[in-house]
């Protein structure tokens, strides 16, 4: 997929996401202009010193100005601070995007400051790294993966679309869900999962285990999965947490009820039990892999290619 999509593009917030969705636009050619704005002068300075964005803003006012698409790829808890800033500058008929992890809590925060006129197509790309800011990013990082678009009611159909093309023009496939669902799901594949690997490596810590020069060297690859995703940003795992909150507690809710089964069969040497729930868990695993879904593994940890 090429050819020019938008012919501007503002990306509000110049982290992992937002870099890599400006060396994608550019190694497609998908925009004309990009502009880029971050709260920290450090920021802006780290995008004009490595050349990420066309044109650095010192204001989102001016970021926005005149964009076809605005793209929000902010932590989920400053959506609507920036929702609220850029309100109005935005040109009648361009779309707002965001990126963020959580859907129904940002579509909240966000939809209230956006003028009438203007489209608001909600997304997130199931793609990152434990990686951070500015210089993180890589053209590649949507490839194989999927964008979960997210519209509101009544949404332009032709705003959809052309949003889509985008992505796919990143190489990600793209999913239409609803945002309840969207939290519940992810809820289940990514925020319960992170908040495990948090609490396994806190364990391990408490143990004053964690740096112990055997452990490092002989970390078995589960825990150095683990520390992968616990070394996740703070601000941005908060914000998942504190606005996914009930799919969040529902699924670690199921998770303990299970956890404490299996401590049980454990305690009462019940290898039925264990045997049994790891035949099934393996079953998940390998009908996963037949279906093709397999993208993550052989990704973790990949190294950043050249631009
Ligand atoms: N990292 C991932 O794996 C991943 C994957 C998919 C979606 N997301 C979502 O994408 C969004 C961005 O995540 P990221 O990984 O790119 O984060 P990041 O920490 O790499 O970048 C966030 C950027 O936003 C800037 N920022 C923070 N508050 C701001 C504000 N009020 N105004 C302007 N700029 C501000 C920060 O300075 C930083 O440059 C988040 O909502 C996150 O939930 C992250
Ligand atoms: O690979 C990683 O580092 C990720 O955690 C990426 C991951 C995920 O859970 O899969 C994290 C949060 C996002 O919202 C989307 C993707």
């Amino acid at each position: 997929m090429s050819g020019v999509i938008y012919d501007r593009v503002a990306l509000i917030g110049l982290g992992l996401i937002a870099s890599s969705m400006y060396w994608a636009i550019k190694r497609a050619g998908l925009a004309g202009e990009v502009t880029g704005y971050a709260r920290s002068q450090e920021t802006r300075g780290t995008a004009r010193r490595i050349g990420l964005c066309d044109r650095v803003c010192d204001s989102v006012a001016e970021a926005v100005k005149d964009a076809d698409l605005v793209v929000l790829a902010v932590p989920v808890g400053a959506m609507e601070e920036v929702a609220r800033a850029i309100g109005p500058h935005l040109k009648p008929g361009a779309t707002v995007t965001d990126v963020g992890s959580v859907k129904r809590a940002v579509i909240q925060s966000v939809a209230p400051h956006l003028p009438d006129g203007v489209h608001f197509v909600p997304g997130h790309p199931l793609a990152g790294t434990e990686h951070s800011g500015p210089e993180s990013g890589f053209a590649e990082l949507f490839e194989d993966r999927w964008c979960m678009l997210v519209p509101v009611d009544n949404t332009d159909e032709a705003a959809i679309a052309r949003l889509k093309s985008l992505w796919q023009g990143f190489g990600s496939n793209v999913e239409i869900m609803d945002s309840d669902h969207h939290d519940l799901v992810l809820a289940v594949t990514s925020h319960a999962p992170h908040l495990i690997a948090y609490t396994m490596v806190g364990v391990a810590d408490d143990l004053r285990r964690v740096t112990d020069r055997e452990v490092v060297q002989y970390s078995a690859a589960g825990f150095r999965d683990f520390t992968r995703i616990a070394a996740s940003d703070p601000t941005m795992w908060r914000d998942v947490f504190l606005n996914n909150r009930d799919a969040t507690l529902e699924i670690l809710g199921r998770f303990t009820e299970e956890l404490f089964a299996l401590q049980r069969a454990i305690r009462r040497g019940d290898g039925d039990h264990l045997h049994d729930y790891f035949t099934r868990t393996r079953a998940i695993r390998r009908s996963i892999i037949e279906a093709g879904q397999d993208t993550d593994a052989p990704d973790f940890g990949r190294k950043k290619t050249p631009r």
